[in-house]
């Protein structure tokens, strides 16, 4: 079968008066229909000129893009505004019009696409109950929470039925629990509508949360490409090692302020999971408390951890704990 986004050999350059930056190098990639893909690496490894890439917001130095089978390259200025309405997209800071309500942010992609207005009131309608924002229609952007104002830029997206959703690192301006209801809200539009979804972020967190398949990209090439069960648990790459497991070896990372509790509730054998945990991913945490027993072999009780500055590490740590039964809530209150 033919993937939705198909890019081959891909590069882009930035060509600037005293310098020129590699942004990306020989990027080749699959996406398939139905698939919610995320794309993780670090600041700078070329995350966001890839996805601008997908819809031309950004043209590829060289290379190709098909959506679909089609070529962008090919496409006249017309044919390409068309096919953009088919591959929506939504940001960090959500891009609302702040002097247009709800209804008239979801509004604008279909006054652009030429829809009558009894169409457009019609579907503004349905996409407010899809986002579950049908109360806050008449508020404007300033009126909002972050989640809400990112339900807003969703049903913008979802406007004119695209095939493609490209979602910029849209859950990194929100708290953790907004960001989880955000992450159900895509899954349950990718899974009713079959919409493919592409995710580029630095949390871990969130491609394990809902993505598939993930790609490590690293200084503008594609370091390892997966399921994500495979790549996150066995990373082959040193790249995607280095991403996954830790930066520098040797367990030496700063402590930052995150922590969370670990909770031993019966249903994970009783072995010293934090040695392993340091041992295994080689990554540092400071145990701020601890009250565990052992019974018949079994772990209860609860442990508060500290985790590294770096986030991909902490999420690196998460997600191993999570893999042995435990159960871990970020603490976002916690002083240290
Ligand atoms: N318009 C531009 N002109 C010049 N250089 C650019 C431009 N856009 C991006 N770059 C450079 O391309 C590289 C990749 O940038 P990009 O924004 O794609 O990275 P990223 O992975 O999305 O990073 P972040 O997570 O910090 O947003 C960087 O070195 C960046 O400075």
């Amino acid at each position: 079968m033919e993937p939705m986004i198909k890019i081959e050999h891909l590069d882009k350059t930035f060509r600037g008066k005293t310098q020129t930056v590699y942004a990306l190098k020989d990027i080749n990639l699959d996406i398939q229909k139905g698939d919610i893909f995320g794309i993780i690496g670090m600041s700078g490894a070329g995350k966001s000129t890839l996805i601008r890439c997908m819809n031309f917001l950004e043209r590829p130095t060289s290379g190709t893009v098909k959506i679909d089978g089609k070529d962008l390259a090919a496409l006249s200025d017309r044919e390409l505004r068309k096919t953009r309405q088919e591959v929506a997209m939504i940001f960090q800071h959500f891009n609302l019009l702040q002097q247009r309500n709800v209804r008239g942010n979801i509004a604008f992609s279909m006054e652009i696409a030429g829809m009558k207005k009894a169409d457009i009131d019609a579907r503004i309608d349905e996409l407010l109950e899809i986002v579950d924002l049908k109360d806050r229609a008449l508020m404007y952007p300033a009126q909002l929470s972050g989640g809400q104002k990112q339900r807003v830029a969703i049903a913008r997206a979802l406007a004119t039925n695209p095939k493609i959703i490209l979602c910029d690192e849209a859950t990194s301006a929100l708290d953790p629990a907004t960001t989880q209801s955000i992450l159900k809200l895509l899954k349950d539009i990718n899974r009713k509508y079959g919409i493919t979804i592409v995710i580029i972020t630095h949390e871990m967190s969130v491609v394990e949360s809902i993505c598939s398949h993930v790609a490590i990209i690293d200084d503008g090439q594609l370091a390892e490409v997966g399921t994500v069960e495979k790549v996150f648990t066995q990373p082959e790459s040193r790249t995607a090692k280095r991403i996954i497991y830790q930066k520098s070896a040797g367990g030496q990372a700063a402590l930052g302020k995150r922590c969370i509790r670990v909770v031993f509730d019966g249903k994970s054998s009783y072995e010293p999971v934090i040695s392993n945990l340091i041992m295994e991913c080689k990554i540092a945490v400071n145990i701020m408390f601890a009250d565990t027993k052992d019974i018949d072999g079994k772990a209860y009780g609860h442990m508060i951890l500290q985790l590294p500055e770096d986030r991909l590490q902490g999420d690196r740590a998460i997600y191993y704990l999570r893999s042995k039964n435990l159960v871990v809530e970020e603490l976002e209150e916690y002083v240290i």
